[in-house]
């Protein structure tokens, strides 16, 4: 049994990472120009936490959440998720049990799902992939009706649904399989703000469910605010600042209080 005054082990632990690219040479004599785009971030997210990451345009938010993520390996650094080492150059079946912990929602919805195939059988692939026992088809129907699509969704396709409906769907299937850490890159930026607010509402009934950590990536603060218990303001690669989501009411840092000042305020 677990002593309920031990500290659980962290959900997530980035440490020193560090993500470069190399970009296109300009002349056939030069070798590209390397740029930085995560710049030795030690990161620690809390089990049952939710973070939010913010940051202006291009200040490696993205990143960040790819390598927490285990999408992407770092050029130097490590993420640990429980414990355990996450390899984003591992195999399939390596990589399963990372699969299996987690969830994610990008930004653009008609991108992230796969035109071809229907609802159903799109919202049960973390299912079969994740091999992930039980029956789907009454996970994937439960899962559909918990983000109010139509009982027929699972026999539609994606083209067949609106932005926001879209976007549902990409919600129903990175949580079908049930994740304890559920990833978000910008996953409200591209929904008008009624659509939104609905968005919102999914991400924080999923997340109080499932009793899971969030790692949530906006431009936006007040989705930030909305949503998270923790922040995390990044710019030129680094994160500069890190706390309760209140310091968002009054921001210390200089990147803090600019983010801040350009906000809109939402009604
Ligand atoms: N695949 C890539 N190749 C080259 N450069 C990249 C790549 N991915 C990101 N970058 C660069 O790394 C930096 C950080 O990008 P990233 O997308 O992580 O920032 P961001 O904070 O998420 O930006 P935005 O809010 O605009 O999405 C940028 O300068 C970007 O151009």
């Amino acid at each position: 049994m677990t002593n309920p005054d031990t500290p659980t082990e962290p959900a997530l632990v980035g440490s020193d990472l560090r993500r470069t690219y190399r970009l296109p040479r300009r002349s056939p004599f030069e070798p590209g120009a390397v740029r930085t785009a995560v710049d030795g971030v030690d990161l620690t997210v809390a089990a049952g936490s939710r973070l939010g990451i913010v940051g202006e345009s291009g200040s490696g938010k993205s990143t960040l959440v790819r390598l927490l993520a285990g999408l992407e390996a770092p050029t130097t650094g490590t993420v640990h998720a429980s414990g355990r080492l996450v390899d984003a150059r591992a195999s399939a079946v390596s990589s399963r049990w990372f699969r299996r912990e987690t969830g994610i929602v990008f930004q653009d919805p008609v991108a992230s799902l796969d035109p071809r195939m229907r609802v159903g059988a799109i919202v049960a692939e973390p299912l079969r992939a994740l091999r992930v026992e039980g029956g789907h088809r009454a996970m994937v129907a439960a899962v559909l009706e918990r983000v109010d699509l139509p009982a027929d969704a699972a026999d539609r396709y994606p083209h067949e649904f609106s932005g926001g409906q879209r976007q549902r769907i990409a919600i129903a299937r990175a949580v079908v399989h049930r994740p304890r850490i559920l990833f978000g890159d910008e996953p409200m930026s591209a929904l008008d703000v009624v659509v939104r607010a609905r968005v919102i509402d999914l991400f924080r009934s999923f997340v109080d469910d499932l009793g899971a950590t969030l790692v949530l990536v906006s431009h936006d603060i007040g989705v930030v605010q909305r949503l998270c218990d923790t922040v995390a303001v990044m710019s030129a690669g680094r994160i500069v600042e890190h706390g309760p989501v209140s310091l968002l009411d009054a921001p210390t840092h200089e990147v803090t209080r600019a983010l801040v000042a350009a906000a809109p305020t939402l009604p």
